[in-house]
């Protein structure tokens, strides 16, 4: 378990992270949303142990992260900026891993360079950028780390690279009873990845859910009536959103959908339809729910 109490890490006289408070459980894939210069890559590193808090704890299993040489070797910080040794292959990258990672295994190595088209031998410099984090997941992966941090790791794959990435990180979560954390300033690339997401925003966590329990708690529904009702006479929904258009309503209501479905079948509708709910359209009724203006958090 990752937990960070009370953190804060400042630059200068600027506080990157703010009095943060975060527990990330094991087995967990942990989405960290947040805008440009929210702290996402300042908390990866802080959990990383690069970084020392200047004030509260980072622990992963009740330990502390700095400085602390047997906890750093099971995890694995990928960096938004990629770095590889000059001149190096992912073979030689490999070899250099496994010089650092006691459990760096040649066999997952191996079979991920199966998975993945990279000529191993090539300088990773003459990759693409896609390519490049792609060498960069093989060989993080092979360093089967309990701790997993990903930094907009996402960036640049084409969806079918993505796919097999979300593939073997869930397996590798299930396998190796490790966390993941993925950071993203786009909530869409988390959106089928991740079980948990936290929004970071001025370097506090904004809001920290698991994604069922975020997705369950709110649907919407577009039905047409004979006579539509009026807001006022759906006074049984806690209804977020609500727009009539003739006799078509679209609505988004918080509750349980079984029982939302029955109430509006109450009302004979001609037809009823739940609609999906995208990742962002939830976070931005829990943001409101909060009484915070999401205008103020672009993505
Ligand atoms: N080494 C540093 N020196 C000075 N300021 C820094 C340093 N690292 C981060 N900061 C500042 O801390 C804040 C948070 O930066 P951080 O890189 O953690 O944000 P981020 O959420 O990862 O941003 P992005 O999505 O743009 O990568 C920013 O205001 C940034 O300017």
């Amino acid at each position: 378990m990752i937990q960070m109490t009370d953190v804060v890490k400042v630059f200068g006289e600027y506080a990157a992270l703010n009095h943060l408070e975060c527990t990330i459980e094991r087995e967990t894939i942990y989405g960290l949303v947040g805008p440009n210069g929210s702290g996402k890559s300042t908390m990866l590193r802080l959990i990383a142990g690069i970084y020392r808090a200047e004030y509260g704890t980072v622990c992963i299993d009740d330990e502390p992260v700095f400085e602390n040489v047997a906890l750093k070797n099971r995890i694995f910080y990928l960096s938004d900026e990629l770095y590889f040794l000059p001149q190096a292959s992912m073979n030689s990258m490999a070899k250099f891993f496994a010089g650092y990672y006691d459990h760096f295994s040649y066999e997952v190595y191996h079979s991920l360079c199966e998975i993945f088209p990279l000529d191993p031998n090539k300088k990773i410099s003459a990759f693409s950028k896609g390519m490049q984090r792609q060498a960069g997941l093989i060989l993080a992966l092979s360093c089967q780390p309990n701790v997993l941090l990903l930094d907009e790791a996402f960036d640049g794959l084409d969806p079918v690279v993505r796919n097999a990435v979300r593939r073997l990180l869930v397996n590798y979560v299930a396998e190796y009873n490790a966390t993941v954390v993925i950071s993203s300033h786009n909530l869409r690339e988390l959106e089928d990845l991740c079980d948990h997401i936290g929004l970071l925003y001025k370097g506090k966590l904004l809001l920290d859910k698991d994604l069922d329990t975020l997705k369950l708690g709110l649907c919407r529904f577009h039905c047409g009536f004979k006579k539509a009702p009026s807001r006022e006479e759906l006074s049984k929904l806690d209804l977020l959103k609500f727009s009539c258009s003739g006799n078509l309503i679209t609505l988004t209501a918080r509750g349980n959908r079984d029982e939302i479905e029955e109430y509006l079948e109450s009302f004979s509708p001609m037809f009823l339809e739940a609609l999906p709910l995208t990742l962002e359209e939830v976070f931005i009724q829990e943001m409101e729910g909060v009484g915070y203006d999401f205008n103020h958090v672009e993505f």
